[in-house]
C-alpha cells in the first residue's frame, strides 16, 4: 500500500475497474483477495487499479488477462461506486463482461475463485464499495414513491397498475395527510397488485400497517431516530428518505436495505430544497455503503446518469407515473 495513513476527504479518489464476468449457467465470477493485500480474505469482483495513461476499458482489459489469464471483451457499464475506506477514497468503475477467450479463468496470482449463483453474492463477505454492486445486479433500478391519490381512488390505482405494467419493480406507497381509514383500504388494493406484478412494496412511515399489510416500511428521515434497531425482521425490507452523512450513518445502523438521497434537482413537490446535483450525491454516497437511490426531478432517461455516480437508479414520483 502507498496510501497515506491519514484520511484526507479531498484527496483524489483511486479509480479501481472490475468487471463482471458470467458462464454459460448465469454465475458470476468472484476472487478472493489474497494474504498481505489491504481487505485480505474479502471477495471481490476481478479488476484493479486503473493506471494514469489507460482508460478504464484498457485497465480492465490488462487487469483480468494478468490476474486470470483471459482476454477479455468489455460489455455495458454496470455501475461506478464513490466510496470513502478509513485510509483511502476510491472509484470502483464496474462493467460486464461481454465475452472472452483463453479458457477457463484461472487465479494467476494465486487468488482463489469462485463461480457464484447471483442469489448467492450476499452469502460472501465483500469490501464496502461492492454492496451497491451487487444490489445494481440485482435489485430494480426504478423505486416509484405513489403521488398523494386525488379524488378518484381508481383512478389513482389504474396508475399504479400501467407503472407496474410499464416495467416498475419497486413501489412506495405515500400519501401524506390522507384520511387513515381510507389510505388502509387504498393500500391492501395496492400490496394485492404490486404482489400480482412481483414488485417489491414499502408503505411510507407506518410501521403497524407495514406489519399488519406484510410490506416492507419506508422510513421517513425524521424516523430514524426513533427506532434503536430494525423495525421489520430480515426479509421484509426497510428503507429511508436521508439528506445527509449522519441520516445515512443512521439508516446504515439501523441496517436498511437502502435509501433515497435527494433532491439532486429541484422539484415540484419540494421547492424550497435547491438541488444538491450529482456531485452532491456522489459525495453522499461514498459515505456509506448501502445502495441509495437518487430522487428529485428525475425520469428513466436518468439512470445511466445515476449509476455512473453510484446510484442504485432513481426513485420519483412524477418521473415514474403514468400521465
Ligand atoms: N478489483 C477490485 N477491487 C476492489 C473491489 N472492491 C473494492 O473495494 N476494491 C478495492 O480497490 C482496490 C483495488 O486495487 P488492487 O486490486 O489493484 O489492489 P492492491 O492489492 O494493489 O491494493 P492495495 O494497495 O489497496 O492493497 C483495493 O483497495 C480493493 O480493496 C472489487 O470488487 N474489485
Amino acid at each position: 500500500m502507498n496510501e497515506s495513513p491519514i484520511t484526507n476527504h479531498q484527496s483524489p479518489p483511486v479509480d479501481v475497474v472490475a468487471g463482471v464476468i458470467t458462464d454459460a449457467r448465469g454465475r458470476i465470477l468472484l476472487a478472493r483477495r489474497t494474504e498481505g493485500r489491504d481487505l485480505a480474505g474479502l471477495w471481490e469482483f476481478p479488476g484493479g487499479k486503473r493506471e494514469a495513461d489507460e482508460s478504464p476499458e484498457a485497465a480492465l482489459i490488462r487487469e483480468l488477462h494478468e490476474e486470470l489469464g483471459i482476454h477479455v471483451e468489455i460489455g455495458a457499464a454496470l455501475i461506478a461506486v464513490p466510496q470513502q475506506y478509513p485510509h483511502k477514497r476510491l472509484r470502483l468503475d464496474v462493467r460486464h463482461v461481454a465475452s472472452w477467450r483463453g479458457g477457463a479463468p484461472k487465479g494467476l496470482d494465486g487468488q482463489a475463485l469462485a463461480w457464484v449463483p447471483p442469489h448467492k453474492l450476499a452469502s460472501y463477505t465483500m469490501p464496502p464499495a461492492d454492496r451497491p454492486v451487487v444490489a445494481a445486479l440485482l435489485q430494480p433500478s426504478a423505486y416509484l414513491v405513489t403521488p398523494t391519490p386525488g379524488d378518484d381512488d381508481a383512478n389513482w390505482l389504474e396508475g399504479l397498475h400501467r407503472a407496474l405494467a410499464g416495467g416498475v419493480r419497486r413501489v412506495q406507497l405515500r400519501a401524506p395527510g390522507l384520511e387513515a381509514q381510507r389510505w388502509r383500504q387504498l393500500c391492501a388494493q395496492a400490496v394485492a397488485s404490486c404482489r400480482q406484478a412481483h414488485a417489491a412494496v414499502l408503505i411510507n412511515g407506518d410501521v403497524a400497517l407495514a406489519q399488519e399489510l406484510q410490506t416492507g416500511l419506508h422510513l421517513r428521515a425524521s424516523q430514524l431516530r426513533e427506532f434503536r434497531q430494525r423495525p421489520l425482521p430480515i426479509g421484509f425490507e426497510v428503507a429511508a428518505s436521508c439528506h445527509g452523512s449522519d441520516e445515512l450513518r443512521a439508516a446504515e445502523a439501523l441496517q436498511c436495505d437502502f435509501a433515497v438521497v435527494g433532491p439532486v434537482r429541484p422539484t415540484p413537490t419540494h421547492p424550497e430544497a435547491s438541488g444538491i446535483g450529482w456531485p452532491g450525491f456522489a459525495a453522499l454516497r461514498e459515505q456509506v455503503s448501502l445502495p441509495i437511490y437518487a430522487i428529485g426531478g428525475l425520469a428513466p432517461e436518468d439512470i445511466l446518469e445515476a449509476r455512473a455516480h453510484g446510484a442504485q437508479g432513481i426513485a420519483a414520483i412524477r418521473g415514474l407515473w403514468p400521465v
